[in-house]
């Protein structure tokens, strides 16, 4: 391993249209997030390996022959495929972690994503690196922007990187690198394997969104960025109403299971709603007009009362759109649902003080509400000077 202080960050992402149904098959638009996950990766000689994560209050340290016990046998997957979750390794993890594989928690799911794939990378070569990993992220944990995608990006960039699977990139003082298209590729396959963990069945539109940024499309694990798009004004409205990706997306299985012919077309409809969207975000980027915001809206809210019958909403994103909706604007919960964000469409020339009046009643309920720019860049390697300064001293603090 190189004996280098490193650090790398992942945007969060938002999903435009077709959260769950992606899941099943279907096509989704979803776009990088200015807010980012960031990871630092110092060597050691302490013979330990020490996982510093600040965002969720878990601070743990394992010795080196201890986990080596544990190494998997990678069989099954080529030279530096990812390795697919056993469940028995899994269990494993969970017996030596002392965490719960019943009811996985916050901390539970991200310690196991991060064992899981320090482990399993570090399998090939049998010989297990002394590193300090601190991970910081600016998203919210658990509200629906990707956090769990960026934190599994940049643990399989930096665990790659640093096991030799892909090279460090050179960022010039100041600037950021990216890794080459055939190691980007890599890391998302082994980020799919940390979203696994931690999502149980993910539809892998979040660490691509994490790995690649910008505004992708997604379709049955086809990813195809969309270079002409407008500029979209998107306020975000957190409800702070915690809950999980995991449980949330194993509801919608259950309920496909048990009214299949029901759900469906729903999934169905949600898939041509992320179409129309697709072609009208087209059409807007040569000239955009009153008459694509009117669809833009009409779609927001078609897809939000279908993310209420396959059982993803809640009565808070309810009170999102009701009180935006007195304002003339549209909102739709975005992620996994269940509480979490939601998403509210500006018009280029919404007026400021409606924005202001909206964001006020929605802050009035508890949310917290910033309006973004969407389209962020994907994984980073970052020179030291080129992260900012408060994110440095929370990372330079373990
Ligand atoms: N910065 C972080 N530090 C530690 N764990 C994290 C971090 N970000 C995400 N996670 C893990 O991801 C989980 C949240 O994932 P999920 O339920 O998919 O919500 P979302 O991806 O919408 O934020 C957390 O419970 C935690 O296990
Ligand atoms: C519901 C889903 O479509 C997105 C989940 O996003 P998040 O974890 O809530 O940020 C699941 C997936 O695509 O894997
Ligand atoms: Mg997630």
């Amino acid at each position: 391993m190189q004996a280098k202080e490193h650090i790398v960050s992942a945007p969060g992402k938002v999903i435009l249209h077709g959260e769950h149904a992606v899941v099943h098959g279907k096509l989704a638009l979803a776009v990088g997030l200015d807010l980012r996950t960031y990871l630092r990766l110092q060597p050691s000689s302490s013979g330990r390996v020490s996982v510093n994560l600040p965002n969720i209050d878990t601070f743990l340290s394992w010795d080196l022959s201890s986990l080596q016990d544990l190494l998997p046998d990678c069989k099954g997957a080529d030279l530096w495929g990812a390795c697919e979750p056993d469940p028995e390794f899994v269990k494993k993890l969970c017996l030596f972690a002392d965490l719960s594989d019943r009811s996985p928690d916050t901390r539970s799911l991200a310690v196991l994503a991060f064992l899981y794939v320090y482990l399993s990378v570090f399998s090939r070569s049998r010989a297990l690196p002394s590193v300090t990993v601190s991970v910081w992220s600016e998203l919210p944990t658990g509200a629906g922007l990707g956090s769990s995608a960026a934190f599994s990006v940049c643990l399989s960039a930096a665990l790659l990187s640093a096991q030799g699977a892909v090279a460090w990139p050179q960022a010039a003082e100041g600037h950021t690198a990216r890794w080459k298209e055939e190691e980007l590729e890599l890391i998302n396959k082994w980020a799919l394997q940390g979203e696994k963990i931690i999502h149980g069945n993910p539809s892998g539109v979040d660490n691509a969104v994490g790995t690649w940024g910008g505004v992708l499309r997604y379709h049955a694990g086809k990813i195809s960025p969309l270079s002409s798009v407008p500029v979209l004004r998107i306020l975000l409205t957190n409800t702070k109403v915690p809950r999980s990706t995991k449980v949330l997306v194993a509801g919608v299985k259950d309920k496909i299971n048990k009214f299949p012919a029901i759900m469906n077309p729903v999934l169905e409809s949600i898939d041509a709603i992320s179409s129309s969207c697709e072609r009208t975000l087209i059409d807007m980027a040569s000239e955009s007009r009153p008459k694509h915001y009117a669809v833009l809206e009409e779609l927001i809210d078609m897809n939000q009362h279908h993310l209420n019958v396959i059982g993803v909403g809640h009565p808070s994103l309810d009170t999102l759109c009701q009180v935006t909706l007195a304002h003339g604007l549209h909102s739709k919960l975005t992620g996994a649902g269940g509480g979490g964000c939601g998403i509210t469409l500006l018009r280029p020339d919404t007026d400021c003080s409606v924005v202001q009046k909206a964001v006020q009643e929605l802050q009035d309920c508890g949310y917290d509400c910033w309006e973004t720019s969407i389209g962020a860049p994907g994984v980073r390697l970052h020179s030291l000077s080129s992260v900012k300064s408060e994110v440095l001293k929370i990372l330079s603090s373990y």
